[in-house]
């Protein structure tokens, strides 16, 4: 209805006038309703006219056959030992699920052990968390349907390959963590949750419960082993110790900081109800990840009082805050990404610096540095190893470098040596260049940016850009390996940017601060100062450059352009967050209110209501037109639920649709069978890959060159 923006206009010149905030227009209201025939019209009406754009596309071809050709290259995780075997996930290329293989050596002949391909035609289904008991006899693995959150847990005895019967549902948000009498798991249940439960549901998600489930039995006599009935937002994260003697339980309440209780356990002892819990940190404060423990004494990465981050040992069984004992202090630059105890008396420890890895060896009874393991530049992505075994392995990979799986044995050898190198055929990565540059943001902060580009790249502006960025929840955006950036970077001549913005954790908690709450417009200004540095300094010009970013990212790409339409030729905005007045009602949106505020807040509802994609969409001055636009998003999408795509496509069609000088296209594709990005099988990734590429390539006029 037309009236919406009138209102619309006449609201904005009202809200200055009066001091109370005024009422806000949401004519697309009725799209909330994934179930109703009109927005199941709306969604088929979005993708009749956006499927042919990007079919009609005429590099698409080659863009898809390229894609697939690369693809094709083997994938492995780090491989894990439980009881006497390995075990490791490999995808051949193109198979749509990884395959999780057993072998009896690291040299032996691996077998297929379970093979999620089986599990659907399309590849729909996947193995998203899992868990061996301590003796490798049982396997517990959570299966994820069309890319949604929610799981149901399955078991499976690892000599005869049998499953067992019964199969846990209703479980979203949960760790599986076995007692080490191998008699069940911890795991966490919304058993009081309505309706569907198939991830295309918008319902909040209250009440989580800790369960324990005995293997064998049905899950209706699993009993409540942890619940807080006061706290119905709460998630109950837990952990079984390494000496199996303890249950850490670190409940959260949204996405930063959370208690700290504990209860002892007794290998063989039934689990009852209602356990009894000590409590040790009492505030939401700061973040609590157990490593291990030592007897009594647990050990935490923690930021608290360390933006950083440190390691933190508290004496369970004398946990005054004052007499807890930093293990491994806070580094004054580096970011304690992650650490894993292993070898009996040592620990791993993982430091983000200028956003690249470093791993070190330290002692764990001291916390000094034994040794730094050497690295590229780059990102560690896979890590296996346990106290009780002194062999590591870790996995390596940066823009350039498909994959590295290293191995020491800690008793035994002096270096870590190469077990697998991952090759990508028809890839040669020596024709390619990556750079880490440091560009100034509207308020002259340092901002780091990776480049890509081709050896022979001149800078005279006439490379299309893809500039990638997120800023949010303490999430550092590391150099990985993707097939799609270097089709782009290979056939279009392309650069490829990726911002560190602020609101991540590239620089700890300093910077997750930096870009949270009233301070968000900082990490879009530093999206934005990208974007000028690269045309600037002639990598790109906004006509050729294309801005991308996936969730919180999505929500920074809408902002951007509904700030800056002139700097950009096109936007990728992927599963956004785009109505900021509204996304905390469903599914899990009640917990980023720790980054975001909270909307029921008036202090932050006007905040929220500058920056909202969906609340800011307005014809820009002169002759300046938005970018072409792709909004992408899934039916099954429970994490950020398609909502948002759906009321933003339509507001920008409504404003900018009819107006003469927007000659750009303005589309939404909704998938079917998909979700937030988890789990998605390879045949849509690179289905989703040649949409993105295609669109680019036919909005800003590239030529795909062989
Ligand atoms: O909501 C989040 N995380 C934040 C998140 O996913 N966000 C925050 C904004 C939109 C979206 C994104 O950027 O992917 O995690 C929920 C969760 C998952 C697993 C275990 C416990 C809790």
């Amino acid at each position: 209805p037309r009236w919406h923006v009138d209102n619309h206009v006449n609201l904005q010149a009202a809200r200055w006038v009066t001091s109370t905030p005024t009422p806000i227009s949401d004519p697309y209201r009725w799209l909330e309703d994934p179930d109703s025939p009109e927005t199941k019209a709306f969604v088929d009406a979005q993708n009749a006219i956006t499927k042919p754009y990007l079919t009609a596309c005429k590099a698409r071809d080659n863009i898809h056959d390229r894609l697939k050709q690369l693809w094709d290259f083997p994938k492995y995780s780090c491989p894990a030992k439980h009881g006497e075997k390995y075990y490791f996930y490999k995808n051949s290329g193109l198979q749509n699920q990884s395959v999780l293989y057993v072998q009896d050596t690291l040299e032996s002949e691996p077998k297929v052990f379970l093979d999620p391909n089986t599990f659907s035609e399309d590849g729909t289904v996947a193995i998203t968390s899992s868990s061996f008991t301590e003796d490798g006899s049982i396997f517990a693995y959570g299966l994820s349907k069309s890319g949604s959150d929610w799981r149901t847990i399955h078991f499976l005895n690892t000599h005869t390959s049998e499953k067992y019967s019964e199969i846990l549902e209703k479980v979203k948000f949960s760790s599986i963590t076995w007692t080490h009498d191998n008699r069940g798991i911890f795991y966490g249940q919304y058993r009081d949750q309505q309706g569907k439960t198939d991830g295309s549901e918008t319902l909040g998600n209250e009440n989580q419960k800790l369960c324990y489930h005995v293997v064998g039995t049905s899950q209706s006599d699993d009993v409540v082993a942890v619940e807080f009935p006061e706290e119905p937002l709460w998630r109950i994260g837990a952990q079984v110790s390494d000496c199996g003697n303890w249950l850490i339980v670190t409940p959260r309440k949204d996405c930063r900081d959370n208690l700290v209780y504990f209860t002892p356990l007794e290998k063989g002892k039934e689990v009852k109800n209602n356990l009894p819990l000590t409590q040790v940190v009492d505030k939401f404060e700061a973040d609590y990840e157990y490593v291990t423990n030592i007897d009594s004494k647990a050990v935490f990465r923690t930021n608290k009082n360390a933006p950083n981050y440190k390691l933190v040992a508290i004496d369970l069984l004398d946990y005054e805050q004052h007499k807890w004992v930093d293990l491994l202090p806070e580094h004054p630059e580096n970011v304690l990404d992650w650490a894993e105890a292993v070898d009996g008396d040592k620990f791993v420890a993982c430091y983000i610096q200028d956003v690249k890895n470093i791993l070190q060896l330290h002692c764990l009874n001291t916390g000094k540095v034994l040794r730094t393991f050497p690295l590229d530049l780059g990102t560690v992505v896979g890590f296996s190893g346990e106290k009780k075994y002194s062999e590591i392995f870790y996995q390596f990979t940066s823009f350039l470098t498909p994959g590295i799986i290293y191995t020491i044995d800690l008793k035994k050898e002096e270096e870590p040596r190469i077990l697998r190198e991952i090759k990508v055929k028809d890839f040669d990565a020596s024709l390619y260049k990556t750079s880490q540059i440091f560009y100034k943001s509207k308020d002259s902060t340092k901002v780091p940016m990776f480049i890509v580009t081709r050896n022979d790249a001149t800078l005279d502006g006439t490379m299309p850009g893809l500039l990638y960025g997120y800023g949010g929840f303490n999430a550092s955006i590391q150099p990985t390996f993707s097939v799609t950036r270097l089709v782009f970077i290979q056939h279009f001549n392309g650069v490829l940017a990726v911002a560190n913005v602020r609101g991540g954790g590239e620089y700890g908690e300093r910077w997750h601060n930096a870009g949270r709450f009233f301070n968000r417009q900082n990490a879009f200004d530093d999206f934005q100062y990208a974007a000028k540095y690269l045309v600037e300094n002639g990598y790109t010009t906004s006509a050729k450059l294309t801005i991308q970013g996936g969730s919180n990212g999505g929500l920074a790409v809408g902002v951007c352009v509904n700030q800056r339409p002139d700097l950009f030729g096109a936007a990728i905005a992927q599963v956004g967050v785009m109505d900021m007045l509204r996304f905390h009602k469903f599914t899990i949106g009640s917990a980023w209110v720790s980054d975001y505020g909270n909307p029921d807040d008036p202090k932050h509802f006007e905040n929220l209501l500058k920056y909202s994609p969906l609340h800011n969409v307005r014809i820009p001055q002169d002759d300046i037109q938005y970018p072409a636009m792709l909004l992408l998003t899934a039916d099954h999408d429970d994490r950020v639920v398609p909502l948002h795509t759906l009321k933003l496509i339509a507001t920008l069609q409504y404003t900018l649709g009819n107006v003469s000088k927007q000659k750009n296209p303005l589309f939404a594709k909704i998938d079917t069978k998909a979700g937030h990005g988890s789990g998605k099988p390879t045949m849509k990734m690179i289905e989703e890959s040649t949409d993105i590429l295609s669109f680019i390539a036919q909005s800003l006029g590239l030529e795909f060159k062989l």
